[in-house]
């Protein structure tokens, strides 16, 4: 079993798909991973967009969640730092210069590569492929970890 426990998905805004992130693998690892989101250039206190809220709750998944932005404490408090795009990932590399060991785009991570598109703005099908294609990351992530 991985050593790894404090997980931080980030993202843009921390409204879609950092969010969804988080709270899809809470529904999956229960108590055994704490898990965190947040964005590069998040407006603090903002609510899960809406399209998110629907993913979430198609599947039955509670969330209680408002956004905020990657700090020195959540960095330093994460034993890994998922992105969602590479550019997230340049982007904390400029923010938060000694995160770099940990920081990679969960595609990335899981060999796959590749960025999970942002889905802000476009209709509820963009957020529901989001959730199918995080869904089927994050299910690959607790194999990688279980090995
Ligand atoms: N659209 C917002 C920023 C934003 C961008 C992307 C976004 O999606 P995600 O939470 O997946 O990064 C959310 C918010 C703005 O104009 O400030």
């Amino acid at each position: 079993m991985s050593i790894l426990k404090n997980i931080l998905f980030v993202c843009t805004g921390n409204t879609c798909r950092s969010p969804m992130a988080e709270y899809l693998l809470k529904e999956k690892a229960g108590d055994l991973l704490n898990i965190q989101s947040a964005g590069v250039t998040a407006w603090p206190g903002v609510p899960i967009s809406d399209g998110t809220a629907r993913v979430l709750s198609k599947r039955g998944i509670n969330h209680q969640h408002a956004s905020q932005s990657v700090t020195g404490d959540l960095v330093e408090w994460a034993d890994i730092i998922l992105t969602m795009t590479q550019s997230h990932k340049e982007m904390l590399a400029i923010q938060h210069p000694n995160a770099s060991g940990k920081v990679f785009t969960l595609k990335g991570y899981l060999s796959t590569g590749g960025d999970i598109a942002d889905p802000i703005g476009g209709p509820q099908e963009e957020y529901e492929q989001v959730g199918v294609e995080l869904d089927r990351c994050l299910t690959s992530l607790l194999v990688k970890w279980k090995e």
